[in-house]
C-alpha cells in the first residue's frame, strides 16, 4: 500500500517510556481511515522507522460534549479504546500547541476522560485524568469461561496455561476503557523476577488467551505495603512496556477491592511512578509527559 508520509509532521513523545508518535489531525486527516493500521504497524518498527509503542491522532470531536478527540493505535496496528501514558501526552499536546482549555474533555473509544493540568508559563507539567468507573462483569471485558455468566465477575481466580512453566495462573479482571488481566505474584507462588524472566512466553500466551475474545493487557504485580506496588507491564498489541497508564489504573483498582491495598497509592513501574486514587465517583491517574521532538517524515522506512 502506498501510503504518502511525505513530509508528514509528528510529534514524538512518552509517558514513563511509554512512548507515541502523535499527529495532529485537529484541522483535517493526514492518515485515511483505511491506512492507520498499517500505518501503525511501519512507523512503530524500531530500528526500521521512527519507532514507538503506537500512534496517537489528534481530532476534531464527533460533538460538543467534548473538546477533543483521541485515538490510539497499538504498534500491531490494532486501535485500543484508552492509553493512560497516552492520554496525558495527548493533553499536554493539546493545551500547548491546539486549545488553551483546562480542564480538558476528551473523546475516546472508552468514553469521556477529563484531564486536569498542572501549568506553569504554559507549560504542562503534571497531568491528573479523570479515568471514568471501571467495570467488571464477564460481558464488559469481554471474557468468556464455562460455568461463569457474562454478568459475573472473575477476581483472583485461575485460569489454565499452556507452557513449560506454569500450569495455571490467578488473574482479576477489569475494564477501565479498555481491558485488564491483574496477576498478584505472591498469590501465585511467584517472583516478579521469575515473571520478567518469562514475560515473552506468560504475556503472549495471556494476551491471546481463548477465554479473551479480543485479547488483553496483562499486569504482574508486587505489593510493597498498602500505599505502594510494583507493576510489570505485557501490552495487548505492543508486548513488553515500560509502563502503562490504564493498567496500573487498573492494578490499583483490583488491589484496593481485594483488600490489599487502600485507595491512594503509589505505583512503581519501570519508567518510573504514577500516582492512583480511587474516589467516589471514578478513578484518578496523575504523571508526567514528555514531548521529545518534532520531526517531518520523508518516508515510512520501508
Ligand atoms: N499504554 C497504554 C495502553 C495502550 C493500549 C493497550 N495496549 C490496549 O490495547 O488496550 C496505557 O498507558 O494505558
Amino acid at each position: 500500500m502506498d501510503i504518502n508520509v511525505k513530509d508528514l509532521e509528528f510529534t514524538k513523545m512518552h509517558g514513563l517510556g511509554n512512548d507515541y508518535i502523535v499527529i495532529n489531525e485537529f484541522d483535517g486527516i493526514k492518515i485515511k481511515e483505511e491506512d492507520k493500521e498499517e500505518f501503525s504497524r511501519k512507523i512503530c518498527k524500531r530500528g526500521f522507522s521512527i519507532g514507538a509503542d503506537g500512534v496517537i491522532y489528534v481530532q476534531k470531536p464527533t460533538n460538543d460534549k467534548y473538546d477533543v478527540r483521541f485515538r490510539i493505535f497499538n504498534s500491531d496496528g490494532s486501535e485500543a479504546e484508552m492509553c493512560g501514558n497516552g492520554i496525558r501526552c495527548f493533553s499536554k499536546y493539546v493545551y500547548e500547541r491546539i486549545l488553551k482549555k483546562n480542564p480538558l474533555n476528551v473523546e475516546t473509544k472508552g468514553g469521556l476522560r477529563v484531564s486536569e493540568m498542572d501549568i506553569e508559563n504554559d507549560i504542562v507539567k503534571k497531568i491528573k485524568v479523570y479515568m471514568g468507573a471501571p467495570t467488571f462483569q464477564l460481558k464488559d471485558i469481554p471474557m468468556k469461561v464455562e460455568g461463569k455468566s457474562e454478568n459475573d465477575e472473575f477476581l483472583n481466580e485461575a485460569i489454565k496455561l499452556n507452557n513449560d512453566l506454569i500450569d495455571e495462573i490467578k488473574l482479576s479482571v477489569v475494564n477501565v476503557g479498555n481491558p485488564h488481566a491483574v496477576i498478584f505474584v505472591e498469590d501465585n507462588n511467584i517472583t516478579m523476577d521469575f515473571a520478567r524472566d518469562n514475560l515473552n512466553t506468560l504475556g503472549k500466551e495471556i494476551e491471546n488467551h481463548e477465554v479473551f475474545p479480543e485479547r488483553i493487557n496483562v499486569h504482574f504485580i508486587e505489593v510493597i505495603n498498602p500505599n505502594e506496588i510494583k507493576i510489570l507491564t505485557w501490552e495487548r498489541g505492543a508486548g513488553y512496556t515500560t509502563a502503562c497508564g490504564t493498567g496500573t489504573t487498573s492494578s490499583v483498582i483490583i488491589a484496593h477491592k481485594l483488600g490489599k491495598t487502600g485507595n491512594k497509592v503509589l505505583a512503581h513501574l519501570d519508567g518510573g511512578d504514577l500516582e492512583i486514587e480511587i474516589k467516589e465517583d471514578g478513578v484518578y491517574m496523575k504523571g508526567d509527559a514528555v514531548i521529545v521532538y518534532d520531526g517531518k517524515l520523508q518516508n515510512i522506512g520501508w
